[in-house]
């Protein structure tokens, strides 16, 4: 299961008999970390092994069930190993339905819902819901069928009244908090997933909208689906919310059951909760280790210690071992019908046609594709005039090819700074959950940049090559042209390519630069003669792009190109030549 590469093609259903259940077997689950600061490099920082779930026995049931603890605890770790989005080693089993969990099954019927509302800001609501419904419903969903599981998720989700409004991000006002985590958690219930669990779904709301977000969820899991929640500070109002509680610390279980039967334990073991208190936070609190010192550390890990051996000899393990071990009601089989996902061309489709709507919806992102790179063309035509066919018109030609060589291709890279992360956030989300592959998704956003690409090209070389007065030829317009629309291409490409390698952005586009000017200063020889270079750096220019496009442009323009030099000129090369090798 580690490090798997989930892309979903075809799934088969479960066939079974009684209602749903998820166990874990004494799952432990452990990663390495590297210790020490991070110059010294991957090999020599020390690698520490930690365990971050121990020997957990767990049991979900048709139920709303809430993980709980302090931060650090173990509770995303615990819903990453029933998802399978793990990297670090695991033993034990996770069984659902009496089938240990594959690849396909997860895909099928576990829907994960991240802590980050990770939605693209310019779509509203509904369209939101309809492309996530055609990346998700199997292949030969119609369009009615389609819409009709939307509206039906509206409606689960008290999502109707902000139907049509956008999502919003940080620069466009949209939708509140509350209703874009109902519209993440819509989008998962979209497949019609019989396992939802959800990464702390009321951080940042108010305990009110938390309340009515945990009332959905109850309902949602009463209606036959596995709910579990991570909650980092649950309010008291949540308290009766829960079917089931499992409290985790440490990386160990402190305790699994309902919430009365918390209270009851934990009163039997001398920890009644005050009145007047959240018991769910005095007992996260309870269970806590407190990392502030040494001392309070072994005191707290003492208590944590004992109250672990206690829950295990409690009847309330008692009973709940006996569920994880002999729940042998499910005789769940793999059938041989399968339900095909959505094919490659539906999903190409739906992510180019959901890049460009989202990106017409904002006015900045289209008029950045298509004129930024046109506020070049006062400078580069009022600083070079018209070209003249005198001897010092070469160097404004070469002047004008560097222009040419650089400015393209550093616009398309800053192009993507801009538009690209939303993009690829949903596209991480929805990677993780198997609907497409990087490369769908990077040919889907190519093919919804290339046009604006083609554009902006046109408009660029159309007026700097005649304003300017390069060659007056349409052959040698329309390879002036290409290389414009190659270059810009590239830009972005390779922004793109380093927005895979960094997650941040401002680094992705400095390396991206780096990677430009040094191909632009070797490979070119615009800036500095190639024959003085030294070997290693002349080699290096034959990898560069920039070496065959100044070649391609030199030749474009220069060749047959009848330039007209006074006796002024000649007697200053003359002057020129004698000094330098006299
Ligand atoms: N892949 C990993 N590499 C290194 N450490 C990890 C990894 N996954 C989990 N951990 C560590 O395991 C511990 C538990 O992490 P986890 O994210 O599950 O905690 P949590 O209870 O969800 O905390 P929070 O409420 O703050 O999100 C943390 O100390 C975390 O640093």
């Amino acid at each position: 299961m580690v490090g798997m590469k989930r892309t979903r093609i075809s799934v088969q259903p479960i066939t079974t008999t009684g209602p749903s259940s998820l166990v874990m077997k004494d799952v432990t689950y452990c990663v390495h970390r590297r210790i020490g600061p991070w110059w010294k490099g991957l090999c020599c920082r020390s690698k520490q092994l930690k365990n971050v779930l121990k020997n957990i026995d767990l049991h979900f049931g048709e139920e709303l069930t809430a993980i709980l603890g302090s931060s650090g605890a173990g509770k995303s770790s615990l819903l990453d190993v029933i998802s399978s989005r793990i990297d670090g080693k695991l033993s034990g089993a996770v069984v659902y339905n009496g089938q240990p969990c594959t690849e396909s099954n997860i895909q099928q019927h576990i829907a994960y819902v991240i802590q980050y509302d990770r939605l693209l800001p310019n779509l509203t609501v509904r369209e939101t819901l309809t492309y996530a419904a055609y990346l998700r419903m199997p292949g030969d969903s119609s369009k009615e069928q389609v819409e009709e599981k939307v509206e039906q998720i509206m409606h689960q989700m008290g999502l109707f009244s902000v139907a049509d409004s956008k999502i919003g991000g940080s620069v466009i006002r949209g939708i509140s908090g509350g209703e874009k985590r109902r519209v993440t958690i819509g989008v998962q219930l979209l497949n019609d997933t019989k396992v939802l669990l959800l990464d702390e779904p009321t951080t940042g709301l108010d305990s009110c909208t938390a309340k009515a977000l945990m009332n959905r969820l109850r309902t949602i899991a009463e209606s036959g689906t596995l709910v579990a929640v991570t909650v980092h500070q649950p309010g008291s109002d949540l308290f009766k919310l829960f079917h089931k509680v499992c409290l985790l610390s440490d990386g160990l279980l402190a305790f699994a059951g309902t919430p009365s039967e918390m209270l009851k334990f934990y009163t039997k073991e001398g920890y009644p909760c005050p009145q007047f208190s959240n018991p769910l936070d005095f007992y996260v609190d309870l269970v806590s280790v407190d990392r502030r010192d040494k001392t309070r550390q072994q005191n707290t890990e003492v208590v944590l210690n004992r109250l672990v051996t206690r829950f295990l000899s409690s009847p309330e393990h008692a009973s709940l071992h006996k569920t994880v071990y002999e729940d042998n009601s499910h005789t769940g089989r793999w059938n041989n019908t399968s339900v095909s996902g959505p094919g490659p061309f539906r999903i190409m489709a739906t992510l180019l046609k959901r890049m460009t709507v989202n990106m017409f919806r904002d006015r900045s992102s289209y008029c950045t594709r298509l004129f930024v790179l046109s506020l070049f063309i006062p400078f580069i035509c009022v600083f070079l005039g018209r070209l003249r066919f005198d001897q010092k018109s070469i160097q404004d030609r070469v002047g004008l090819m560097y222009q040419t060589l650089i400015v393209p291709a550093y616009v398309g890279a800053f192009n993507t700074a801009f538009l690209f992360p939303s993009l690829r956030d949903v596209y991480f989300r929805e990677h993780k959950d198997g609907l497409y592959s990087p490369l769908t998704f990077i040919s889907a956003y190519m093919m919804h940049a290339v046009p604006f690409h083609l554009i902006a090209s046109i408009i660029f070389s159309t007026i700097i090559y005649w304003v300017t007065g390069l060659k007056p030829t349409p052959d040698k317009f329309f390879v002036y042209l290409f290389l414009v629309f190659f270059l810009h291409v590239i830009g972005e490409i390779m922004a793109v390519g380093a927005m895979a390698v960094f997650k941040n952005g401002q680094m992705a586009v400095n390396s991206v630069t780096l990677i430009l000017t040094a191909s632009f200063l070797f490979g070119s020889g615009l800036l500095r003669s190639i024959d003085s270079m030294s070997d290693p750096l002349e080699w290096l220019g034959w990898l560069t792009i920039h070496k065959y496009a100044t070649e391609i442009l030199v030749a474009n323009e220069f060749q047959g190109l009848q330039l007209i030099c006074e006796v002024a000129d000649v007697h200053l090369i003359l002057q020129h030549l004698t000094s330098e090798y006299s």
